[in-house]
């Protein structure tokens, strides 16, 4: 059990600008710090927004304009089926706009909905026969041109000369079957002169508002060039299988919730069950935690290590932990539920391949996690935007309703269709009453006789068991996105993160992006044990040497050199509004996340307003949008990330948009745009 703490990397200026903040109460409505406040002027004519909001959805501009950007509304678009058309139930509905937005994300906008549609029904909402059938009727189609290639780049000191990153011949796992990769043009960036460890260190990711732009001469010129490093063919898969053949899957589950649902003490006492806490240690935490009144929390404990989170009774930081389950090694992220912590839990969310939503079955309490400003929407909603389908969902605390089955089915009811709204299909979301406290259901099946008088389904740990573990694209270039920096014993220092695509060996040269330094991978921990290799999938710690500390940032990503992360600071990206008090305008400031980056970013076109059913274009150029409206913007960051096509790399390719505290908009990126 572990955690890294980073707070020195962090850039959650939203969050934690000012030290009063870790004195609220937990039970406070607002979770706005004094830096959001100041921010947010809008406060003086709220009122009179909101009002306006509510009466007007999806506002649209009265003027038409072309739409310079024709890339999505072909034809094809125009010739969509109005869904009222096809008089389907609810249910049927709800199954068909799921299927539709998990076809969205796998084939992205080539083919048009009303076939996707038609395919869908014709399948009887099967999303992996539609799927097939659009595949193979879509290989009989003529190729899309392909919107041209961003060229690479090497990044250089405006004034001094221009030297191209060059990178020794490095012998290494690489694919064997790629093309050359895109790099994206970066303006206002600079890098130390030899290109591999920086002279001049760099301002924090946090403190560069995006007013303060640097200016023109300082741009950096596109250079056309590849950094030489010779591929060493080795077959990524073959490696894999030789590799961990014979070891059980790992599997990383994100514990969410709203606040207090019981997530660590659920999970601290699945620990305990498991065998994975000694009963001294356990001992322990019970007598000290009696000492200070919070007896209850003795199983989140386990999790909650910081004299902060125990002395607060809540979490403040991804916990985490393993165990194993007869077929996986599963390794939990216990998140935050409070909402001054989601950049924490959208860290954890992450890393995740699958999701346990916690919710508390208690009269009262289950309604506040659930209605709006409660986390349980919210991290459900973060969840499947970043990319996890497959979803545990802990009916908790149910000893509070003497295991009442009126109770959990009401409870289902309202979460089934708001999480098929959310875009998690049925089939992939099991239903568990549990308590954490008593550790019913948790790791065998139920005692308690009114538990036992209705409900013969499977207990918890069987539920995470049967969990899919998702493909690991080993054989993709290296992409590392770093949500750690601390210094380790020896020489270098660590970082932490996940390895979303490709391998990672020792005594590798990887880049550093955004900065594009070369640095050499020393040594390598997969949940804290040193290897030589890791793999996609691997949450782990890299040792690197041959680079400034302070030169990397949560948020970098470790590249392969040779196929490298495109760097941006503009992209377009297709996004749900969820939750906006003031309407999204053109300049409208947001805090863009991405993995673990936070970063202060513009939406500085609004490209096209989208049908939320069908994803036909409704509206060029809208003027601003509205609550729950699809859209198509271009967002510009305060300084270059790295950011991947969501049809390239998923988990690259994924944003979520806060304002003052609060999530207004999840996005896929669809396009890298040169700037
Ligand atoms: N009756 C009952 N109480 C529970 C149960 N699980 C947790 N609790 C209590 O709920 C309170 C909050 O538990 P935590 O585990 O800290 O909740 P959490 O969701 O991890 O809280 P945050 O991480 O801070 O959001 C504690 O007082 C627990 O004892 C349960 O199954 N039944």
């Amino acid at each position: 059990m572990a955690r890294h703490r980073d707070f020195r990397n962090r850039t959650f200026s939203d969050d934690y600008d000012d030290d009063d903040v870790y004195g609220h109460s937990v039970e406070e409505d607002s979770c706005m710090s004094p830096s959001d406040a100041a921010q947010w002027i809008y406060d003086r004519s709220r009122n009179q927004q909101i009002q306006f909001l509510q009466n007007h959805n999806n506002i649209q501009e009265e003027t038409e304009e072309d739409l310079a950007d024709t890339s999505f509304s072909s034809q094809e678009r125009r010739e969509s089926i109005d869904l009222r058309s096809l008089n389907l139930d609810e249910e049927d509905e709800a199954k068909l706009m799921s299927c539709l937005d998990e076809l969205r994300n796998v084939i992205g906008e080539a083919v048009a909905d009303n076939i996707l549609i038609q395919t869908v029904i014709k399948h009887n909402f099967d999303f992996s026969k539609s799927l097939d059938d659009i595949l193979n009727r879509k290989t009989k189609e003529p190729e899309v041109p392909k919107p041209e290639l961003v060229k690479p780049v090497v990044l250089i000191d405006p004034v001094k000369a221009p030297v191209i990153t060059t990178v020794e011949n490095t012998p290494k796992v690489v694919a064997t079957n790629l093309e050359p990769k895109t790099v994206g043009v970066v303006k206002g960036f600079k890098v130390g002169q030899d290109g591999s460890s920086s002279s001049q260190p760099q301002t924090p990711r946090d403190q560069s508002p995006c007013t303060e732009r640097l200016s023109k001469t300082e741009q950096v010129d596109e250079i056309k060039s590849t950094p030489k490093v010779k591929e060493n063919k080795v077959d990524a898969n073959a490696l894999y299988v030789n590799e961990r053949g014979s070891d059980k899957d790992h599997l990383y589950i994100v514990v969410i919730g709203h606040v207090d649902a019981g997530k660590s003490t659920l999970m601290g006492r699945l620990l305990c069950e498991m065998g994975e806490v000694s009963q001294k240690t356990l001992h322990k935490y019970e007598q000290e935690s009696k000492k200070i009144g919070k007896q209850s929390f003795m199983y989140a404990w386990v999790l909650d290590e910081t004299g902060e989170e125990r002395v607060r009774g809540i979490t403040m930081d991804v916990g985490r932990a393993q165990f194993e389950t007869k077929t996986k090694r599963v390794i939990i992220l216990d998140a935050p539920g409070h909402a001054d912590f989601i950049p924490n839990m959208i860290t954890g969310a992450g890393q995740a391949d699958v999701a346990l939503l916690v919710v508390d079955a208690t009269r009262g309490e289950f309604e506040s996690g659930f209605d709006l400003g409660g986390q349980t929407r919210e991290h459900a909603l973060l969840v499947r935007s970043l990319g996890v389908s497959q979803l545990a969902v802990a009916v908790n605390k149910l000893d509070t309703s003497n295991w009442s089955q009126e109770r959990f089915n009401e409870i289902t009811k309202k979460l089934k269709t708001f999480l098929k709204q959310a875009g998690f299909k049925d089939s992939d979301v099991t239903y568990v009453p549990c308590s954490g406290l008593t550790g019913e259901n948790l790791v065998k099946s139920p005692t308690e006789a009114e538990l036992l008088k209705w409900y013969n389904g499977p207990c918890l740990l069987d539920v995470i068991d049967k969990f899919n573990v998702p493909e690991r694209p080993v054989s993709k270039p290296l992409r590392l996105s770093i949500n750690d920096v601390y210094k380790g014993t020896g020489s270098g220092f660590c970082v932490a993160g996940r390895i979303e695509n490709g391998v990672i060996n020792k005594g590798d040269k990887v880049l550093v992006c955004p900065t594009k330094e070369m640095a050499e991978v020393r040594n390598i921990s997969i949940n804290e044990m040193p290897s030589n290799v890791a793999f996609a999938g691997d949450q782990v710690s890299v040792t690197l040497t041959g680079v400034d500390m302070q030169n990397v940032s949560v948020g970098y990503v470790l590249s392969d050199p040779i196929q490298q992360v495109p760097v941006t600071t503009r992209f377009e990206a297709r996004i749900v509004v969820f939750n906006v008090k003031v309407p999204i305008t053109k300049g409208f400031p947001v805090l863009i996340h991405h993995q673990s980056l936070v970063e202060s970013a513009n939406i500085v076109k609004l490209k096209a307003l989208l049908n939320k059913s069908t994803g036909e274009l409704v509206k060029k150029k809208p003027r601003c949008l509205g609550n729950n409206c699809v859209a198509v913007v271009e967002v510009e960051v305060c300084r270059p990330i790295c950011v991947e096509r969501y049809k390239d790399v998923k988990e690259l390719g994924r944003v979520m948009l806060r304002v003052a505290g609060t999530t207004i908009a999840a996005g896929l990126v669809t396009d890298i745009v040169n700037t």
